[in-house]
């Protein structure tokens, strides 16, 4: 952001959760505030007001009363609920007053976790000191100082410019580098798992009281976290994900009785898998970590694909990486593997269901042509730039997160929440989920466009 000189004034003109008229209709969720904890904080006049780009009108800037609604669709002819227990959180955006000095802020940006389409955006957006290799390189490496030259190109890069890691989150020695390099600002890029170290830091951060506000921003290509719409990157990595489906589909019909298997990120969640699915219309099996299968017997995948094999000659199968973990056979070691974040390792389930594929029909049909073409696109669909709409999405998140920390909003996530930005208290997000509901329409639409069967045993 372009700064110029602020105006010191003493007073805050947010509204007071506690402040609200009673009259207020909802109850929106209470965000950490630096002044929760540092009492005599100076507030300045945004210095947006001066800027020669933006004209500030009436409406301009936000307030705490300024909220968004978590559910926007309600049945009537059950029960509307009580205005007050609709759960509401604070929208982003700028706001008058802000609570740090512009000359003086010092940002410390890190990006962890697995790569995402989108990361250098949100970097290129937020310029000044980049922590290098994830939550590690707070402590072990020098940051890098980042200016509008070195970045302008960012977006158009995939992977982090910035490197990343699992692994490596040690509070105390990452509080303390936060606290030794006079950051007074930091910015978190990652998923579930940097999430819940994000929780840590600021409850450390505010524990010390120290004069750092911390905003995180939700990085998941698999989609998982829940509460918001949907995270950056996500939509580019279904189109590359769909670019293999259709080479499956290619390949499955050009064969005699043709397989197409393709196995797809999606570790808990299989909204990859579904939106591939869902928008390639070739696919005619989807199975997802949410909802399980089986091979043998009625109503199983082999079952099934033998009668579309009859039927059309070929399959298309979309496996996420996260499915069927169950089946496949492993050691006790093997069940005990962690990656260094403490996930789980999983078995790869794409050649063990084409082991499985060809055993059975060899089996069954010993005196016929068989093909499985498996096509696992592995990083190809994150190490990839981000798209058009995920390069806006990034930017807004950026932009959004800028201004909740500028005016003292702390330990809080910035997210989009039924089409409108939000800031949603960090804890909060690191636990919300998002899973697929194999019980809702959506997973219903995906079984009317295959036809797969349901797994239910009876
Ligand atoms: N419960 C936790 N507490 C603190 N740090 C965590 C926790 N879980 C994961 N992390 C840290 O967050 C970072 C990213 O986690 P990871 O699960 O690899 O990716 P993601 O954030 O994309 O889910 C790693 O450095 C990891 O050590
Ligand atoms: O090989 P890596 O870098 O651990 O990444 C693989 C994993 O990354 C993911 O994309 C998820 O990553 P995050 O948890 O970092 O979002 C999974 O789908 C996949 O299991
Ligand atoms: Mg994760």
């Amino acid at each position: 952001m372009a700064l110029s000189s602020p105006e010191i004034t003493n007073s805050t003109d947010t509204i007071n959760p506690e402040e609200r008229p009673s009259s207020c209709p909802v109850n929106p969720h209470k965000l950490p505030h630096l002044t929760d904890y540092l009492r005599d904080l100076k507030t300045y006049t945004n210095p947006l007001d001066n800027n020669h780009f933006y004209r500030p009108i009436e409406g301009f800037y936000l307030a705490d009363s300024d909220i968004v609604l978590r559910h926007v669709s309600f049945d009537l002819s059950v029960t509307f609920p009580s205005q007050s227990s609709q759960v509401a959180y604070i929208r982003a955006g700028p706001r008058k007053q802000i609570f740090y000095e512009p000359s003086n802020i010092r940002v410390g940006i890190v990006t962890c976790g697995g790569l995402c389409p989108g990361l250098n955006t949100v970097i290129r957006e937020l310029v000044i000191y980049g922590v290098t290799a994830g939550y590690r390189g707070f402590y072990s490496r020098e940051p890098i100082e980042l200016n509008p030259k070195l970045v302008h190109n960012w977006h158009k890069r995939g992977g982090t410019a910035l490197e990343t890691s699992r692994g490596g989150f040690d509070l105390q020695k990452i509080v303390d580098a936060i606290e030794g390099r006079g950051f007074n600002q930091v910015y978190i890029i990652g998923g579930d798992g940097t999430m819940r170290g994000a929780v840590k830091i600021f409850n450390e951060i505010r524990r010390r009281k120290l004069y750092v506000g911390v905003a995180a921003i939700p990085k998941t290509v698999d989609n998982d976290i829940g509460i918001i719409d949907r995270s950056f990157g996500f939509q580019t990595a279904v189109e590359m994900a769909q670019q293999a489906v259709s080479a499956a589909h290619v390949e499955a019909e050009s064969a005699v009785n043709g397989i197409g298997l393709v196995k797809l990120m999606g570790r808990s969640t299989g909204h990859i898998a579904l939106h591939a699915t869902l928008s390639s219309r070739d696919v005619d099996c989807c199975l997802i970590p949410e909802t399980d299968f089986y091979l043998e017997g009625e109503g199983g995948l082999l079952e099934f694909l033998g009668k579309r094999l009859e039927d059309n000659g070929h399959a298309v199968v979309v496996v996420a990486e996260g499915a069927g973990q169950d089946q496949i056979p492993r050691t006790d070691a093997q069940k005990e593997e962690r990656d260094e974040s403490g996930n789980p390792v999983f078995l790869d389930v794409g050649p063990w269901l084409k082991s499985e594929l060809k055993k059975w029909w060899s089996r069954d049909h010993p005196e016929e042509l068989f093909t499985v073409k498996y096509i696992d696109p592995t990083y190809m669909i994150r190490a990839v730039p981000a798209n058009a709409t995920d390069n806006t999405y990034c930017t807004l998140l950026a932009h959004s997160a800028i201004h909740g920390v500028m005016a003292g909003y702390t330990g809080f996530v910035a997210g989009p929440i039924n089409g409108s930005y939000a800031y949603i208290p960090v804890d909060e997000a690191a636990v919300a989920k998002n899973e697929i509901n194999t019980r809702d329409h959506r997973w219903a639409w995906v079984r009317s466009v295959t036809n797969q069967p349901d797994f239910a045993k009876s």
